[in-house]
């Protein structure tokens, strides 16, 4: 049976990149993606405006929603400080399988935990079943029509405080017209905008700010 593309990345990692060493996971993830097979990772550019959000934050707990192959799980990883955790959730097992093999890779494991379902399934039981009291980052990057329906669960659910900050991946590509109008329209929400382009894509993209004004 043949190789999917996300086990074809796994593998180039394992054999190219430095056991232990987060950053050259996500440059050689990033080498893959630009010269032999897009894949939907946040990218480098991107990954950027991710890096320089949780170093302002420096949260203690991270949610991220949407998995793929780990590179934003083990970007947001090596910034956090000892005792923080990372939350990240997929719904596809076969993403989740070769996730878990990234984040062990990159040495980061002790830091990430990989919830496996759909995002409304789960966001109900952080509290409860994963110990969550309120998150410090959400990271968006799951299914685009899915941003508004779970912020709005988030709250609903108690895991925003003031302060909290959203950060949404692809709000212009593939787009997330949805989230915009409900995120710039909400009172409870300050948002900036970051224009970007669409991983290793000369195509517009941008990501979308909110925090949480409690
Ligand atoms: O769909 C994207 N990302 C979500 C994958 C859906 C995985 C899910 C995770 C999960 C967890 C919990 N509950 C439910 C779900 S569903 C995505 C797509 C593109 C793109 C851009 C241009 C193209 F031409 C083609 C694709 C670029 C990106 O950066 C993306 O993030
Ligand atoms: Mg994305």
């Amino acid at each position: 049976m043949n190789q999917s593309k996300e086990q074809r990345i796994l593998n180039f990692v394992l054999q190219n990149a430095v056991r232990g060493d987060p950053c050259s996971v996500v440059d050689t993830i990033d080498k893959y993606c630009s010269q032999k097979e897009w894949a939907m990772n946040v990218g480098c550019e991107k990954g950027l405006i991710l890096d320089k959000t949780v170093e302002e934050i420096k949260p203690s707990v991270v949610l991220e929603l949407g998995t793929y192959c780990g590179y934003s799980a083990i970007r947001i990883a090596r910034l956090l400080k000892a005792g923080a955790r990372l939350l990240t959730v997929e719904f596809n097992p076969e993403f989740a399988a070769i996730a878990k093999q990234m984040i062990e890779f990159a040495g980061v494991q002790d830091k990430v935990n990989i919830l496996e379902g759909p995002s409304e399934e789960i966001i109900p039981q952080l509290k409860k079943k994963y110990e969550v009291d309120t998150l410090d980052f959400v990271f968006l990057d799951h299914w685009k029509d899915r941003y508004s329906p779970d912020t709005i669960l988030l709250q609903e659910c108690n895991l925003l405080r003031k302060g909290s900050v959203l950060l949404a991946d692809n709000v212009i590509c593939p787009g997330a017209p949805e989230f915009l109008k409900y995120i710039r329209n909400n009172p409870s929400f300050q948002c900036t905008n970051y224009p970007a382009h669409l991983e290793y894509m000369e195509v517009q993209d941008a990501m979308e700010k909110a925090v949480f004004l409690g």
